[in-house]
C-alpha cells in the first residue's frame, strides 16, 4: 500500500472456548483510508474490530496498533452515557484524554455543530433518538483526534438523513489523515471505503478496493423468477439471483453486473458449498 498503515492485524486468530471468531485475519489500515468490514452476523466484524483496539487478544498472529491515547473506539453499545447531557458525554471523553478548557470547548462546538446536534447539547443522552446517539458515540470516539479510528456499526438503526451526516464525517476524519476501520451491515456505505474486508465465519472471503473486489470475481451471476439450482441461488428483488462459478450459465438466462452485495453472498456460497458442486 502506498500510505504507511496506522494499524495492521497480521495472521490474527481469536477463539471464544470451541468457537473459531476469527482465523488467519490480516489486514493493514492506511493512514487517510476508511476500512470497511463486512458479513453476516456472526462472522467475526465485531471481535476483528476489538482485537484492533486490544481488547480482545488473539490466541495467535500480530497486532499492531497506536496506543490508547492515540486511539478511538465506537463500541456496537451506544459509546455513551445515557445520564449525562450531549456536552457533558463530550467533555468527559475530552477530559479521559486530557483535554481541557478552550482546547477542549473548541473542539466540543466543532463536533457538536459538524453532527448537526448543537440545538441538543443539553439535552441526556438518553432523551436522544438513535441515530443522535451514534452520531455522539462517534464524536466521543474522535473528541482527541486519535490516529486509529475505530468503529463498530456506526450506522445501523440510523435514519437515513443521519447516517449522511455520519458518512460525511467518517469520510472527513480519514481525508484529515486518519485510519479509520468500521464494519457496516449497509453494502452501499461499504462500496464507498477505499478498503474493503469481507468477513465469512471468522475467515477473510476476500479483501482489496471495491473495484478489485470486483475485477478479482469470476464466474457469472444469473437473474431469473425461479432458480435452476435453488442452493445457488439468492432473493434479490422480485427475482432470483443465482451464481454460477465455472461461468457456465446456461444459454438463455440472464446475465447481470453483479454488485457487491451479489459478490459477498457469491462467495460465501463457494465457501459453503465448494466451488466444484453444481459448476
Ligand atoms: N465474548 C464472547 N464469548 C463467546 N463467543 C463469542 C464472544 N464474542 C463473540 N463470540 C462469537 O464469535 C463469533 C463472532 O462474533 P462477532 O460478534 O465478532 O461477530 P459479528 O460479525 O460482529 O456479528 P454481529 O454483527 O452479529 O455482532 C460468533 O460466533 C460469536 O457468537
Amino acid at each position: 500500500m502506498s500510505r504507511d498503515p496506522v494499524a495492521a492485524l497480521d495472521r490474527v486468530s481469536v477463539s471464544f472456548g470451541d468457537v473459531d471468531a476469527l482465523r488467519d485475519v490480516t489486514l493493514e489500515v492506511p493512514a487517510g483510508q476508511v476500512v470497511a468490514v463486512v458479513g453476516g452476523d456472526g462472522a467475526g466484524k465485531s471481535t476483528l474490530l476489538r482485537a484492533l483496539v486490544r481488547e480482545v487478544h488473539p490466541d495467535a498472529g500480530r497486532v499492531v496498533a497506536p496506543s490508547k491515547a492515540d486511539l478511538g473506539f465506537l463500541p456496537a453499545s451506544s459509546g455513551s452515557w445515557a445520564a449525562l447531557s450531549v456536552a457533558q458525554n463530550l467533555d468527559f471523553a475530552g477530559g479521559v484524554y486530557g483535554l481541557t478548557g478552550d482546547e477542549l470547548a473548541e473542539r466540543r462546538a466543532r463536533l457538536l455543530d459538524a453532527a448537526d446536534l448543537d440545538a441538543a447539547a443539553d439535552r441526556l443522552a438518553s432523551q436522544l433518538s438513535g441515530g443522535m446517539r451514534r452520531k455522539l458515540g462517534f464524536c466521543m470516539a474522535i473528541v482527541h483526534s486519535p490516529r486509529l479510528v475505530v468503529l463498530d456499526e456506526p450506522s445501523t438503526g440510523v435514519d437515513p438523513v443521519s447516517r449522511i451526516d455520519l458518512w460525511r464525517m467518517i469520510a472527513e476524519t480519514a481525508a484529515q489523515g486518519a485510519g479509520v476501520v468500521m464494519s457496516t451491515t449497509y453494502l452501499d456505505e461499504a462500496e464507498r471505503a477505499g478498503h474493503l474486508v469481507v468477513l465469512d465465519d471468522g475467515e477473510v472471503l476476500v479483501q482489496g478496493s471495491y473495484d478489485d473486489v470486483r475485477a478479482g470475481f469470476a464466474g457469472t451471476v444469473t437473474r431469473a423468477d425461479v432458480a435452476r439450482r435453488p442452493e445457488w441461488s439468492w432473493r434479490r428483488g422480485r427475482a432470483r439471483h443465482e451464481y454460477w462459478p465455472a461461468g457456465d450459465a446456461p444459454a438463455g438466462l440472464e446475465v447481470v453486473d453483479p454488485d457487491l452485495e451479489d459478490v459477498v453472498i457469491a462467495l460465501s456460497l463457494v465457501r459453503r458449498l465448494g466451488a466444484g458442486v453444481g459448476a
